[in-house]
Formats: structure tokens, C-alpha cells, sequence
């Protein structure tokens, strides 16, 4: 991808009374790339996330999103900079359908008056039907949401985050409770969306991760323990000793 913002956490501490939850964390993801994060309970993955969109401010520490300093932001500004993010449960309206849900997830204009002026325009129309196909939903866009498996439910989250075009998406334990088809789609989709835009996956799969087939980060206790491909980080005697030796 040309153009993109390299994401850069450069020495980031987290600590909760006196608890270091990240611990001079150092990350880069270049643009595009897809990463996956992986490592025990407890070792900073869901802080490093919310350090990186501004729900928490690291203690220590810098968070660049190309030239931009992420740790001067508040969360709804790092959002506007096309930073999305996808959290384990799915949040969509059952009683709409697939694509009206992909409607409102459009960047519409805000507003009471401007909502009601609002009509979708060819070009979003096909925004919309773009998108899902890129999620493999394009059967489905007049079935309710409600109705969806829990695995079609969580592609169309993923593709209503898409709607809002993000530079970076970061995905959080996105192949719970799937079956074994919609784990293997997972990661196609995943490979697919990545190259347009920087994915970051935090997981606790491994067969996943493999099947992601991209760089893996090993964290620990709050900072990074591994990086390199899955053969290299399962491979890795530290890891094998405090993750996978478990
Ligand atoms: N708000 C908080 N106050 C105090 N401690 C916290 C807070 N948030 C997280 N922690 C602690 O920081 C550590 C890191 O937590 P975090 O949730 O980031 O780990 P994780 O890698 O996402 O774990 P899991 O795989 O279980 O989700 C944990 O020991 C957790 O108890």
C-alpha cells in the first residue's frame, strides 16, 4: 500500500496502580501489513489496543500513527484518522437487514435535518454491495441480521467497520466460538482486506494465526517476547516456556 501510515508504539508503559500492564512496549506496523498479536492472559493485548485508540493513555511512552502523536487524541479524534476497531461481540441492529445495517455504518452525513435529507446514493449503493461481497455476504443482504450464524454476524461487522474506509483496522479475538469453515473464511477475509489497509489481529488461535500466514508478535507481561513468522515464534524456547508450554 503507497501512501499509508506506519503505526509506532515506541516505549509505552501502561501502569494501573503500580501494576504494569504494558511495559516498554515497542511495535511496529507498516502500512498494510497484516499482524497478528498473540501471547497468555493478561499479557497487555487488550491495552496495547486501548492504548492505541485512545480509551487509555499510556504512563510512558509514544503512539505514532504516520507523523501524528496518537497519544495527544481522544478516542472519537484517533476514529476520524480512520483508526477502527472491532471488538469481540458483535454490535449491529438484529431487526434490520444485512444491508441496512451496511447503510448506516456509511458515513453519512450527522444530524437531524441532514439524516433526513439523506438518501443513498448510487455510488454508496455500490460501496455497500462491494463490501459485501469482500465479506461474502452479498446472499444475504436482505436476511436479518438476527438470523445471521455467528460467524456471517461477525463478517458483517467487520464490513460495517470497512464502510468507514479505515487505514488501520485492529481486530480483537475475531474466530471465538466459529466453526472450523468460518475460522478458514475468517483468515481468507482478513488476507484479503489487509494490503488496502494495516489489520492488526489479536488471537488466541494458533491455527488461525498460521493460517494468516504474516508476521506474529508474542507478548508477555506487558512488552514484546518474539516477533517473526509462526514457525519462528513456535519454535522460540521463551515462548514455548511461558505460552504454548502451558
Ligand atoms: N483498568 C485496569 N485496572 C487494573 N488492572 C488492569 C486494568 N486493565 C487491565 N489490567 C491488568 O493488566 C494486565 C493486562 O491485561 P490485558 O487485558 O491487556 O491482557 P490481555 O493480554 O488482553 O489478556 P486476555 O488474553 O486475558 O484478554 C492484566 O493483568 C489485567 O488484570
Amino acid at each position: 500500500m503507497s501512501g499509508g501510515r506506519r503505526l509506532y508504539l515506541d516505549g509505552v508503559s501502561v501502569v494501573f496502580d503500580g501494576f504494569r500492564a504494558l511495559n516498554n512496549l515497542s511495535l511496529i506496523v507498516e502500512p498494510g501489513e497484516l499482524r497478528s498479536v498473540i501471547g497468555p492472559n493478561g499479557a497487555g493485548k487488550t491495552t496495547m489496543m486501548d492504548v492505541i485508540t485512545g480509551k487509555t493513555r499510556p504512563t510512558q511512552g509514544t503512539v505514532n500513527f504516520g507523523e501524528i502523536d496518537l497519544t495527544r487524541m481522544d478516542e472519537a479524534g484517533i476514529a476520524n484518522l480512520g483508526i477502527g476497531r472491532k471488538f469481540q461481540k458483535p454490535t449491529m441492529f438484529d431487526a434490520l437487514t444485512v444491508f441496512e445495517n451496511m447503510e448506516l455504518a456509511l458515513k453519512a452525513p450527522r444530524g437531524p435535518i441532514a439524516c433526513l435529507r439523506w438518501k443513498l446514493t448510487g455510488g454508496a449503493r455500490a460501496q455497500i454491495e462491494q463490501t459485501l461481497e469482500e465479506i461474502g455476504l452479498q446472499e444475504r443482504a436482505q436476511d436479518l441480521a438476527g438470523i445471521l450464524s455467528h460467524g456471517q454476524r461477525q463478517w458483517l461487522e467487520i464490513g460495517m467497520l470497512l464502510m468507514q474506509d479505515p487505514e488501520l483496522l485492529l481486530v480483537d479475538e475475531p474466530v471465538a466460538g466459529m466453526t472450523d469453515a468460518e475460522t478458514e473464511q475468517t483468515a481468507a477475509l482478513l488476507v484479503r482486506i489487509a494490503g488496502r489497509r494495516s489489520v492488526v489481529v489479536v488471537e488466541h488461535d494458533l491455527e488461525f494465526v498460521r493460517a494468516l500466514g504474516r508476521r506474529v508478535t508474542v507478548l508477555c507481561d506487558g512488552s514484546v517476547l518474539s516477533e517473526g513468522s509462526i514457525d519462528h515464534v513456535q519454535n522460540d524456547p521463551r515462548v514455548i516456556e511461558v505460552y504454548l508450554g502451558r
